[in-house]
């Protein structure tokens, strides 16, 4: 029964669904990264909100692990290439809190909009300052959103349901996008200069890290008000300060800091600045939403293969896991045929699939192949990293659809380039669940890819079978099957038997003394 650790503090939806899907579950908060350590090979799944960090550190203890799961949108508590690497799924749930932040980010602008904390503060010390708060009106204000997707769409229909003017810079949204959204597309610099508030709702990234930068900030209208609730680094902290305390700044409330958590900035007490403890995604109902998800994405991974919201390979769903299954068991067989056999030099290969096989989503398929092939330079390889280390190897990685049938109702064939020139394997699934060798570099031939193998080429002539048959016994190596193909009779044959035990390098070597024997190899699957 796969297991599953929950670090942070999650709704208990998410154990529930886990236990009702088979899934073993520990809920364990609060842990430091020494003590993650210490228990994290235990489990197959970790799932997460934002205060466990799953670094390559932790990954390097995480000997079980298949899947990390966040229940949230941000990811940058994980370390997705160290995850890729070591071949660990890594999934977030994109929907769940949108509207939850959204409704955060407008109450922000609310609380900045009429100093709500402030009045608060001083209404209940019994002050009653009626004359110092002298709020503004959010209705007929042009809101600048930088980020026009989930959230920031939200964000822009409830401005424009307030009767604000909505200017969005987005480099991602287009034309069409933005007519439906109702907001006026611009550049940083326009929206800067024409925004009387600004709201954030842009991942952190190389190009958007101190977007409002202190030159950008400079570029705001004299009294603009900021809202943060995306990820602290998008605002240069110092910089807002000061904006702030020269009074260009009529007010910034941020729900996220560069730092977090962030027990102390200068920020904190400077007048017409609000914080919360990065609250966007805290309701009831987005909690719940991203726990139920999250559980249920990774139950699905964990029990049947669906892949739903992964970061780092592409979706497979519930309903295609199962029927993809036993293809992707031929894939990785054929992947690790052709990667036995002819890895060296390769620069290349194409993936084909024909008949049955062309009708179902091809990913998986290719991942499953690059993983059986990639394999054979390291054991860790699974289809999360292999598509990674196909693209560092420089491996040109095609894939080819026909709709066609051929000989076989369904069949997928694994061509490499090879310095001496492309050879093909390929395969199809007796009974649609069988995965069966058809071809091996143009050769016929019908086999079972199971255990310890060899592969022989040699000269089709009379006695060979018995022969070899003689040398394997003497060394008391038991035959379990045995396929042939020949090219034509008296040409190359391909012999492929299936051996109770592996075949060791002095057994290999007498059989490729046998006279006609042209290549020898032991193989396993
Ligand atoms: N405060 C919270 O608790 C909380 C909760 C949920 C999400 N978030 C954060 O909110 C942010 C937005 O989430 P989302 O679900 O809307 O993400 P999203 O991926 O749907 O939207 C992000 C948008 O940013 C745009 N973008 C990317 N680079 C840009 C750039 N250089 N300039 C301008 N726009 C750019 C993208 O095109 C996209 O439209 C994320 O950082 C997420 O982690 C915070
Ligand atoms: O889990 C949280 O409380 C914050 C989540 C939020 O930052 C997100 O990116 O989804």
């Amino acid at each position: 029964m796969p297991k599953v650790l929950i670090s942070d503090k999650m709704d208990p939806q998410a154990a529930k669904i886990f236990r009702e899907r088979g899934v073993e579950v520990d809920e364990i908060t609060g842990k430091t990264p020494d003590e993650l350590k210490a228990i994290i090979g235990q489990y197959d799944g970790l799932a997460i909100r934002s205060s466990t960090k799953v670094t390559k550190d932790i990954l390097e203890h995480a000997t079980n692990l298949k899947v990390v799961g966040r229940a949230g949108i941000g990811v940058d508590n994980v370390d997705i290439p160290a995850s890729s690497a070591k071949g660990v799924v890594v999934m977030n749930t994109p929907f769940g809190n949108s509207i939850t932040t959204a409704e955060h980010a407008i109450a922000l602008m609310f609380a900045l909009a009429r100093d709500l904390p402030e009045a608060d503060k001083s209404t209940q010390a019994g002050k009653w300052e009626k004359n110092r708060f002298m709020g503004v009106e959010v209705t007929g204000k042009t809101l600048g959103l930088i980020g026009a997707g989930n959230i920031g769409s939200i964000v822009a229909d409830r401005a424009l349901g307030l009767r604000m003017k909505v200017v969005a810079y987005d480099p991602f949204l287009t034309d069409e996008r933005a007519i439906e959204l109702g907001v006026t597309k611009a550049t940083l610099d326009e929206l800067l200069a024409r925004a009387d508030f600004i709201t954030l709702h842009t991942p952190l990234t190389e190009q958007t890290r101190n977007i409002l930068s202190a030159e950008n900030l400079a570029k705001t209208k004299k009294g603009v008000r900021i809202v943060n609730c995306a990820r602290g680094g998008l605002i240069d902290e110092a910089a807002l300060k000061e904006g702030l305390d020269s009074g260009h700044i009529a007010g910034a409330a941020l729900d996220v800091f560069v730092t977090e958590p962030a027990k102390e900035s200068p920020l904190f007490g400077t007048p017409n600045f609000i914080s919360t403890p990065h609250l966007g995604a805290s309701t009831t109902e987005a909690q719940v939403n991203v726990a139920i998800q999250v559980a249920e994405q990774m139950a699905d991974f964990l029990v049947s293969g669906g892949v739903t919201n992964a970061l780092n390979m592409p979706s497979l769903s519930a309903e295609e896991a199962p029927k993809l299954k036993p293809y992707m068991a031929l894939a990785e067989k054929l992947g690790s045929l052709v990667g036995q056999l002819a890895h060296d030099a390769l620069t290349g290969l194409a993936i084909e699939v024909e008949g049955a096989a062309a009708e179902l989503n091809q990913k998986p398929i290719t991942g499953a192949v690059l993983a059986g092939l990639m394999r054979v330079y390291s054991d860790t390889v699974n289809m999360v990293n292999a598509p990674g280390l196909a693209k560092e190897r420089g491996l040109d990685v095609r894939e080819v659809r026909h709709d066609r049938e051929g000989d076989y109702h369904t069949l997928v064939r694994v061509t490499v380039d090879t310095k001496a020139g492309p050879k093909s394997v390929a395969g199809t699934l007796f009974g649609n669940a069988s995965p069966r060798l058809t071809e091996i570099f143009g050769i016929k031939v019908e086999a079972d890819l199971d255990g310890a193998m060899l592969y022989i080429v040699n000269e089709d002539a009379p006695g060979f079978i018995g022969r070899l048959g003689t040398t394997l016994g003497e060394a008391g190596v038991n035959i379990g099957t045995f396929h042939l193909g020949r090219r034509t009779a008296g040409g190359e044959a391909v012999l492929l038997l299936s051996v109770d035990t592996r075949v060791d390098e002095a057994l290999l070597a007498k059989v490729q003394g046998l006279p006609g024997v042209k290549q020898v190899k032991a193989l396993g699957f």
